[in-house]
């Protein structure tokens, strides 16, 4: 399923008048594909994740997860919507320290009340590569291993939409290109519409799209544009889902 944000504006209270956070941004993430979004402290990078994670409520604008346009769903609906077609990595791997990786999965995987949890669960730690440190704790994984638990989490309910905040910022460079190929690689595999923020440039090669922000809104100069028609030749990128 894609993941599309069309002409979203979002405001918070600022004193006696509003702060545009968001303005009128479009974004549309193909089935499959990894979209980077960067841009300067404040420019409104986190505003579109929670956005798009249906978190928070723009004041105008659609988002579409497939065809489904989540904003004519009642808030109980939206939690089972969020639930079970959105995974979201924070850039704190807030592990709960008791559990073990394979426990951390479990976990979010019965909240969902499916079956099978566990196989899959082991099945993800596999895929992230930690298949032998299954029965550790949070504080026995070094920073990589954590996020990359922190990743399965977010694949337990095999989400449609990949929401991931800035993965790599408590890495050093190796462990965060480990961690970037692997997004990349989940992305392909488990064809999710895969929104990465972050700061460092280094490993946005590898993404099908990079999204300037400032001041709100999301720049696509021409330079930008030519690069994603590069990045998408071959057959990389999926078939879009239906965006009604
Ligand atoms: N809850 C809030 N209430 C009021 N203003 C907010 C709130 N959250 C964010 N803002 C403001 O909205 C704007 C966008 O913030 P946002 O956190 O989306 O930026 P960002 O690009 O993610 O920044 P950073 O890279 O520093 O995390 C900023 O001016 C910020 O001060």
């Amino acid at each position: 399923m894609s993941l599309t944000l069309d002409d979203i504006t979002l405001t918070y209270p600022d004193g006696e008048g509003r702060l545009t956070a968001l303005d009128r941004v479009g974004l549309d993430v193909p089935a499959g594909t990894m979209t980077a979004i960067v841009g300067p402290s404040g420019s409104g990078k986190s505003s579109l994740l929670a956005v798009a994670a249906t978190l928070a409520t723009p004041d105008r604008g659609r988002v579409l997860v497939g065809g489904t346009e989540t904003g004519t769903l009642s808030p109980a609906e939206r939690a089972v919507l969020r639930r079970r077609e959105i995974g979201i990595v924070f850039q704190q791997p807030n592990l709960l320290p008791s559990l073990t990786a394979l426990e951390q999965l479990q976990v979010m995987g019965h909240l969902d009340g499916r079956r099978q949890v566990a196989d899959r669960a082991r099945e993800l730690l596999a895929t992230v590569g930690l298949a032998e440190l299954a029965h550790r704790r949070p504080h026995q994984l070094s920073g990589g291993q954590r996020q990359r638990v922190n990743i399965a989490r977010a694949l337990v309910n095999e989400p449609s939409v990949l929401l991931v905040d800035e993965p790599t910022s408590a890495l050093d460079h190796e462990r965060g290109a480990t961690v970037l190929d692997l997004l990349v690689r989940l992305t392909r595999e488990r064809a999710t519409a895969t929104v990465l923020v972050t700061h460092d440039r280094a490993h946005l090669g590898e993404a099908d799209a990079v999204r300037e922000m400032r001041d709100g809104r999301i720049e696509t100069p021409a330079r930008q544009a030519a690069d994603d028609r590069r990045r998408t030749t071959g057959d990389r990128r999926a078939a879009p889902g239906v965006t009604a």
